[in-house]
């Protein structure tokens, strides 16, 4: 909305889906038949060779994510790439270093941030309409346990790598990607090793905590709620992909456009905003979002290191064993206080 008329119906234009790729040609023919684009390849190669791509959003499986923004940005093509940007923190690195000395744009697709109830919480904040934020609460609880990939460790499995994360770059927002004094982990797992279900609890300077539930195994309201000094904001369903806020006990709905196909999961027509704030920054010659910066993803991957996604609450519990004391986990403290 920032052109002219004219300047804006030819960046309409050119904003294109051009190509998609699959490992299998048959599986991008027929993503490309549904979705009417062009050109299909059967390798990720032939795409990151395409002269015509701007920019590559990639939605293969996580621990696929560093080979694959790797390939793209090498290739000098700037990248949207799916949560988590990738398994651990030494991996996140190094995706936001190859983008960088190739100077192309990066960007972790952390969809919630970009929602209109997302752009209005943090004018809420930003404005102290709730004064000083005392208590973050969210949770994102689904029955997942039946989906391969969240299960199976090989392919990424882990409620903190797929699901933690929403609640993690939640807090993360609201207290600015500051550092916690201490965390605290707690958590189940399935056979296969990956974690199932999640309670960290965060202090932060000042009195001020954090609680966050996350799970594949269980069904909740996923809710999430900030309390402060003079009121409340909640969030009443779908933390991760808000449509809706209550104002110290105001509802407002920030309703989505329809999907002209069925969607797989709920209210993905919303990832139109991250697309934008894409195609904005692109505009602007921009090579990171400053809505999802490049410090935030790799907060949110030291994060999920420590409250569960690799070590984080088996540690916790092998300390509590050990000690046959209740769970204090000083690994995640310590790392928290640096
Ligand atoms: N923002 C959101 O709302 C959502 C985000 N996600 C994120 O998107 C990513 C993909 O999730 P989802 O679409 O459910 O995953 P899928 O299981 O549907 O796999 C997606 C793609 O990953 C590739 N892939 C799958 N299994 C393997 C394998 N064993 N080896 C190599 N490549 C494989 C395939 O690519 P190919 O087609 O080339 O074979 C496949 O099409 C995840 O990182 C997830 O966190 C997922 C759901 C919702
Ligand atoms: O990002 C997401 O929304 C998650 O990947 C899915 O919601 C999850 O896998 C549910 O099965």
């Amino acid at each position: 909305n920032n052109f002219e008329p004219e300047t804006q119906v030819l960046v309409n234009f050119f904003s294109q889906v051009v190509a998609v790729a699959a490992r299998k040609l048959e599986d991008a023919q027929d993503f490309a038949q549904k979705h009417n684009i062009l050109r299909a390849y059967g390798s990720y190669e032939e795409l990151a060779r395409d002269p015509d791509i701007d920019v590559v959003y990639i939605g293969v499986i996580h621990p696929y994510h560093l080979s694959t923004s790797r390939l793209f940005t090498d290739a000098k093509k700037n990248v949207l790439c799916e949560k988590p940007l990738a398994m651990n923190a030494k991996e996140a690195r190094e995706i936001l270093d190859s983008a960088k000395r190739n100077n192309v744009f990066l960007m972790e697709a952390v969809w919630s941030r970009f929602f209109p109830a997302s752009g209005e919480i943090r004018r809420l904040l930003a404005q102290g309409e709730v004064g000083e934020v005392k208590l973050v609460r969210a949770e994102f609880c689904v029955l997942a346990g039946n989906v391969r990939r969240s299960v199976d460790k090989t392919l990424g499995g882990g409620a903190t790598l797929d699901l933690g994360i929403y609640c993690l770059q939640f807090m993360c927002m609201v207290f600015h990607g500051e550092k916690p004094e201490s965390i605290q982990a707690m958590g189940t797992q399935y056979e296969s090793g990956a974690d199932k279900l999640v309670v960290v609890t965060l202090k932060f300077s000042n009195s001020r905590m954090a609680v966050l539930t996350w799970s594949s195994a269980l069904q909740l309201r996923n809710e999430a709620i900030i309390v402060g000094t003079k009121g409340t904001i909640r969030i009443p369903e779908h933390m991760w992909c808000p449509t809706a806020l209550e104002v110290n006990g105001k509802e407002t709905k920030y309703p989505l456009p329809e999907p002209y196909l069925p969607l797989n999961y709920v209210n993905s027509t919303g990832m139109r905003y991250e697309a934008e704030e894409v195609r904005q920054c692109l505009l602007k010659g921009l090579k990171e979002s400053s809505t999802m910066s490049h410090a935030d993803s790799l907060l949110l991957a030291e994060w999920r290191m420590k409250s569960g996604g690799r070590w984080g609450w088996r540690t916790a519990r092998t300390v509590s064993k050990r000690r046959n004391a209740t769970h204090v986990d000083e690994n995640l403290s310590q790392f928290c206080t640096t």
